[in-house]
């Protein structure tokens, strides 16, 4: 019987006293990066989502705006490389900064610290034609080169699907839960599925999923318009073990605030707390 066999069974908390562990392919290798030497985070929480435009930038900002609203240290690391929007959101254009010990996030009106490949772009407009390694590795450097000082709450704005991105940040960072975003369509269910399994496989807390475009509520009779159809999102959530964080409305007021680039002034009042 070959040493990998005879390891097979073995729990993961074995192989610190397992004299094959070393050649043993069912050993978990840890394969975090170190964080700038000058940061400090207390927690990550990426939001992810099935497919793009469903509102993930936009949850992303809400969780951040919440938690600074209480008081924390908030971060927002802006992984959607080829899509970034989080800096305009909050107003933020030009280029970071940076010492000889790391890069400095943009600082936004409300103290938010953020990152962004927008920030280290000559012209924002410009696209991002890179290939899926350099992509993951300009992430990676958002977690290692940044310099992320006294963050409560880091909040990584993950690109669509469970591709090169998402797997980077899960196995790279030190990533304390995620955050479904989702629509109620069709597809919902095989969307929370993937985002769910991904989560799950590295071993991840799913913290909630939060449904966006529920509904629109009419600015004369207050009728509540459910223009993607009827939300399944409890009992998808509920067969998963977690909790709905908020069904959020297509809200024109908020929508004109992502217009405007004042993020900063939001409080998004259809998210749960999900203070760790
Ligand atoms: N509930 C909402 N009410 C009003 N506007 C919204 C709402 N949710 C999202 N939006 C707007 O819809 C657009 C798309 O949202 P957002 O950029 O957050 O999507 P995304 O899922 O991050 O997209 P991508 O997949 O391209 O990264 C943005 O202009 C955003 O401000």
């Amino acid at each position: 019987m070959s040493e990998e066999t005879k390891a097979q069974g073995c729990s993961e908390e074995s192989c610190a006293t397992c004299a094959h562990a070393d050649g043993c392919s069912s050993k978990k290798t840890d394969m975090r990066e170190p964080a700038n030497p000058y940061s400090s985070v207390k927690r990550v929480i990426g939001v992810v989502s099935g497919k793009g435009g469903v509102g993930k930038s936009f949850v992303t900002a809400s969780l951040a705006r919440m938690m600074r609203e209480k008081g924390y240290n908030v971060g927002i690391l802006d992984a959607d490389i080829t899509g970034p929007s989080i800096p305009k959101m909050y107003g933020i254009h030009g280029q970071a900064k940076g010492s000889e010990e790391g890069i400095f996030p943009a600082l936004a009106k409300d103290g938010t610290r953020i990152m962004s490949v927008n920030l280290l772009l000559d012209d924002e407009e410009a696209p991002v034609i890179w290939r899926g390694p350099i992509i993951a590795g300009v992430v990676k450097q958002f977690w290692t080169d940044v310099i992320w000082d006294d963050i409560d709450y880091l909040f990584v704005d993950m690109p669509p699907g469970t591709g090169d991105v998402p797997l980077t940040v899960f196995q790279s960072f030190p990533v304390d839960g995620i955050v479904i975003v989702t629509s109620p369509q069709d597809l919902v269910q095989m969307i929370v599925k993937k985002a769910y399994g991904m989560a799950k496989q590295m071993n991840i807390p799913v913290l909630g999923i939060v449904e966006n475009y529920s509904y629109v509520k009419c600015p004369d009779c207050g009728k509540e318009i459910k223009i993607f159809g009827e939300s399944h999102i409890d009992e998808i959530a509920e067969s998963y073990g977690v909790p709905v964080l908020g069904k959020m409305p297509i809200d024109t007021k908020m929508a004109e605030a992502v217009e405007e680039e004042r993020f900063y002034d939001i409080t998004n009042p259809y998210i749960k707390d999900i203070e760790l």
